[in-house]
């Protein structure tokens, strides 16, 4: 429709305003850089941290876990696009309070250790790995610290555009835009069947990390599991599949060491209540609790309630079929105990 189309336009728009992809000289720049070990980075750890890594070392990371993967052999990527990609995917992260180019980071960092760590890239094929990594690197691209309620209720253009999951459809855009980009291809290798897989992946991943659409397939999920499902196979279970641990990668900062958790809880709290003081001053509306500042007290009553709604229950049917992830269900069991303390004191 018309309206559609002005919003596809302003949104485009916004993205000339700026340069969108990296600069050649920051790119050759992060080519001629060696690349430290996965042990250095603590790469292959459920506790991973990035708080004491420079934005070129979380370049860096990221470019030891491709390397780890054997994916920049395996799909013959020039290092030279690899390394313009990284710096694009991550110029394209908006400084927001949590969902920022760390985020994406720590997502990416905790698939890789599941695939490695956890042994589920038994389970998947080459090209599948890739596109995990590749959309949880993407997954919040160009995230304005506002959630899909939001774009609805402001009637942002974005939700013109896509009516739901509204924010993960632009994150998806923009991936593509950042591929389409000149030497920003990492797929630029790959055969038009490899090309059509992989894209299919990194669609599903994304779309997949609405929560609404995590609460829409889990039930399907936990079916196929208790049928004692192995063959990941067919299409449709593989998918599901996939799903499901961008999930578990997207919460994952929930089973982080009690001094992390509490300190990206916080991250995620800030960015919350940002979003209902908008609410409150540009719609005059009284914001849901988790984004009401002056209920910042009930805050660690609704971490026990996210954790055992959303987090525990993913975690304890994951780690039944592909027991090395227990490390996820663990570190989360803890940080409720922390949270249920603080609750039981206010
Ligand atoms: C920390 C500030 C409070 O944070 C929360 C409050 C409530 C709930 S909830 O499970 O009740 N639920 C989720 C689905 N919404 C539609 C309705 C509300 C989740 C979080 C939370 N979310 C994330 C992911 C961004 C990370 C995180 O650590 N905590
Ligand atoms: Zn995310």
């Amino acid at each position: 429709s018309a309206c559609k189309l002005m919003a596809k336009q302003k949104v485009a728009l916004e993205c000339l305003s700026y340069h969108a992809t990296a600069s050649n000289e920051d790119a050759l720049k992060l080519t001629s850089d060696p690349i430290p070990s996965a042990e250095k980075y603590n790469l292959y750890s459920f506790t991973f941290i990035d708080f004491d890594l420079k934005d070129e070392d979380t370049c860096r990371a990221t470019i030891r876990m491709f390397k780890q993967c054997d994916l920049i052999q395996r799909f013959h990527i020039p290092y030279d696009v690899l390394c313009r990609w990284i710096l694009s995917v991550k110029k394209n992260y908006r400084p927001v309070k949590y969902h920022n180019w760390r985020h994406a980071l720590n997502v990416a960092q905790t698939m890789f250790a599941m695939l490695k760590t956890g042994k589920m890239e038994q389970f998947m094929t080459d090209i599948e790995i890739l596109g995990l990594l590749v959309a949880c690197l993407c997954h919040d691209l160009d995230h304005r610290g506002t959630n899909n309620a939001f774009q609805t209720k402001t009637e942002s253009p974005l939700a013109i555009l896509y009516s739901t999951s509204t924010m993960e459809h632009h994150h998806f855009d923009q991936c593509v835009m950042i591929l389409n980009s000149d030497s920003n291809n990492i797929f630029q290798s790959l055969s038009m069947e490899d090309y059509r897989k992989v894209m299919r992946v990194v669609e599903n991943a994304i779309l997949s990390t609405d929560l609404a659409m995590y609460f829409k397939k889990k039930n399907r999920f936990m079916e196929l599991i208790d049928e004692g499902e192995f063959d990941w196979q067919s299409e449709e279970k593989k998918e599901l599949l996939c799903g499901m641990m961008m999930t578990a990668c997207d919460v994952s900062a929930i089973a982080k060491p009690w001094e992390i958790q509490h300190r990206v809880a916080k991250l995620v709290a800030d960015e919350f209540f940002d979003q209902g003081d908008l609410e409150k001053l540009q719609l005059n509306q009284q914001p849901v609790a988790m984004m009401d500042r002056e209920k910042r007290d009930e805050l660690p009553q609704m971490q026990v309630g996210f954790i055992d709604v959303i987090c525990l229950p993913l975690y304890r049917v994951l780690s039944d079929t592909f027991p090395w992830i227990m490390p996820l269900y663990e570190g989360t069991m803890e940080n409720r105990r922390h949270w249920q303390d603080l609750a039981e004191k206010v």
